[in-house]
């Protein structure tokens, strides 16, 4: 996450707000391989789904920190761009991937309101040059190695989590990171958001980003303004009472897991369903900006799961990631799916 610099740019997050509470798990300590750590960890991957990653004290982890602070610079200014701008490089799904820009309002929220924010993703497949660059704005072209660094450092991390997970669940280390290499093609993006602050008097604080679980492996995020929520375990997202904020801070990744993992340890692990809110409190009156790393498997990875019913001939097991992917967005564009949580079951090994 960014540093505490930023945090002093914005108004407080407000003390009277239900948040949730969240391990922090320092990176210094996974990368000694530190067992309490490696344990809490597993721990919070299966209950929650989501942790905080402390990148303090870690030489990785001060490396993104001074990144990611640039990249929120970086950010403002490219989702800042003109509306003329951003026409020529929207995202055109299902068309291309390729594209950057999702306009607000495009999607809609629980209520049928269109969306509160805008989006800029960059594939890590150009960045790696696994294919070739998708068409980018002059001021991202610039600074393409800063988007590359956080790519490569964000993996980095993303492959020291993903071992350790592995690792605690008596798998080989290199279970998860093998049908991941950020060499070979896949979903993974960088993403920018840019959630609106609140301005007319006749909004409603509401939903900005609706809720969903993410689809891929491991998510890092950084957030300075306030926002995110998360589902209590176990809760039916209409129940607005189960609802609960993150409070972001400094120094400190959100981390969490997406349908992926949950699809490969048979549902042990945990993603966890989440939303983007008006920022609470004083925090509603600035534009909030977020920046993520959604890491997604390699494209024809197997989805068979590693644990449990891996023999079993379920539809799932037998698909490639690319496959399972369009079955999940078909499935949900027909809205024959619903969100929720999914894993968090005992393990058993
Ligand atoms: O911006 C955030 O805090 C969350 C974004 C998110 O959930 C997503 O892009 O999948
Ligand atoms: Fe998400």
């Amino acid at each position: 996450m960014a540093s505490e610099k930023l945090f002093n740019e914005v108004p407080v997050f407000p003390n009277d707000v239900p948040t949730i509470p969240m391990s922090t798990i320092s990176l210094a300590s996974l990368h000694l391989g530190d067992i309490d750590t490696s344990q809490r960890l597993l721990a919070a991957c299966q209950e929650l789904g989501f942790f905080l990653l402390d990148l303090r004290e870690d030489k990785l982890g001060e490396m993104l920190m001074e990144i990611i602070d640039q990249l929120f610079d970086v950010g403002k200014e490219v989702m800042n761009l003109s509306d003329v701008i951003k026409q020529q490089y929207l995202h055109d799904i299902p068309r291309s991937f390729l594209g950057s820009f999702k306009p607000r309002g495009q999607a809609k929220i629980e209520t049928g309101a269109p969306d509160r924010f805008e989006w800029f993703n960059i594939g890590q497949d150009g960045l790696m040059g696994n294919t070739p660059l998708q068409p980018l704005p002059p001021v991202v072209c610039s600074k393409i190695s800063l988007f590359t660094s956080f790519l490569k450092h964000g993996q980095d991390i993303v492959a020291t989590i993903s071992s350790t997970l592995a690792s605690q669940l008596s798998l080989p280390p290199d279970t998860f990171t093998s049908l991941q290499p950020p060499t070979k093609p896949s979903g993974t993006v960088i993403r920018i958001i840019k959630a609106f602050a609140f301005t007319e008097p006749a909004d409603e604080p509401r939903t900005s980003m609706i809720h969903h679980t993410d689809f891929g492996t491991i998510t890092l995020l950084a957030n300075i303004v306030g926002g995110l929520q998360i589902l209590a375990p176990g809760g039916s997202a209409s129940d607005e009472d189960l609802w609960r904020w993150v409070r972001p801070q400094p120094g400190c990744l959100i981390v969490n897991l997406g349908d992926a993992m949950v699809q490969w340890t048979g549902g042990i692990l945990r993603s966890n369903v989440h939303r983007i809110r008006y920022a609470p409190g004083e925090q509603r009156y600035v534009d909030r900006y977020s920046l993520a790393l959604l890491v997604r498997p390699e494209r024809d990875a197997s989805m068979r799961s590693k644990i449990g019913d891996e023999l079993e001939d379920t539809e799932d097991n037998n698909l490639s990631a690319w496959e399972w992917e369009v079955k999940k967005a078909m499935s949900l564009s027909r809205k024959d799916a619903v969100m929720q949580s999914r894993g968090g079951e005992p393990l058993t090994v």
